[in-house]
């Protein structure tokens, strides 16, 4: 199809995300906040503005789901409100191409903060190794970044609209390694990074803000992962 308006703003946006998660630096300057099996999930203190827009960094292995199986369920809008608890209405407002969309998204009501929504492109990209480097990372993402308007987007709704950008970053390691054939799902495990840059995009207290995040993002991503093998533990593998 025809370059869309966010042809090269995507491209740019996931080619940081990959650098990024191919660095996975996890230096002393992210602050552990969750720590549970293999989940871990981080966060940097961060104000702009006076709003708190801390990042957010989290780690999860999870076996027996494939990277592409994780970044399907985490993109394919027609499931978002299967596994997101969160949301109160999602919708699709365009379609870029058959892996990029345009979502908009009403989030229940936070007490006492105003309610959110969110305007944004989603995309399913899977990122193959290097062709000279076989061993180097394999990579399905989904990136969600917000985009400032669409003809299609309810005006003057009540919310505040949050600004985000995030992704989820997955890896899929087969052990012991087999021919694509044989494999089953004792043999695979996920590698997860998800990385959310959230602007809440109106004032709200900062230790409200801190305990929703504290609380909302090992909970959502605890239940989209169970979603993931729930969804999958019957079906063939989606390598
Ligand atoms: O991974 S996604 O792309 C999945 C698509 O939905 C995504 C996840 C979360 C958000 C998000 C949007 C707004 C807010 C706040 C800002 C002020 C009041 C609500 C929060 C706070 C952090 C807490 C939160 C964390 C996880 C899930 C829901 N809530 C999170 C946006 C996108």
């Amino acid at each position: 199809s025809p370059k869309h308006k966010y042809y090269k703003e995507i491209n740019e946006v996931i080619a940081e995300h990959i650098k990024y998660a191919a660095k996975l630096d996890i230096d002393n300057t992210w602050e552990l906040i969750h720590d549970e099996g293999e989940m871990k999930v981080f966060k940097r203190e961060m104000e702009e503005d006076g709003m708190v827009v801390d990042p957010l960094k989290a780690v999860h292995t999870v076996k027996g789901i494939t990277g592409h199986e994780v970044c399907h369920y985490f993109w394919n809008p027609d499931v978002r409100m299967e596994w997101e608890g969160t949301l109160e209405s999602a919708q699709v407002l365009d379609w870029f191409s058959e892996d990029t969309c345009v979502c908009y998204q009403i989030h229940k009501k936070v007490w006492p903060t105003t309610q959110r929504e969110a305007l944004f492109w989603t995309q399913i990209r899977h990122v193959p190794n290097e062709d000279e480097d076989e061993d180097g990372p394999d990579y399905w993402i989904v990136c969600n970044y917000s985009i400032p308007d669409h003809d299609k987007c309810p005006e003057k709704t009540k919310n505040i609209r949050a600004i985000m950008n995030v992704a989820m970053i997955c890896e899929t390691v087969v052990e012991p390694p087999q021919s694509d054939r044989n494999i089953t799902r004792e043999n695979i495990t996920c590698k997860i990074q998800y990385h959310a840059n959230v602007n809440p995009g109106g004032w709200a207290p900062a230790s409200v803000l801190r305990a929703v995040y504290k609380r909302e993002y090992p909970k959502f991503l605890k239940r989209f992962t169970q979603y993931v093998m729930d969804q999958t533990k019957d079906k063939p593998i989606m390598f």
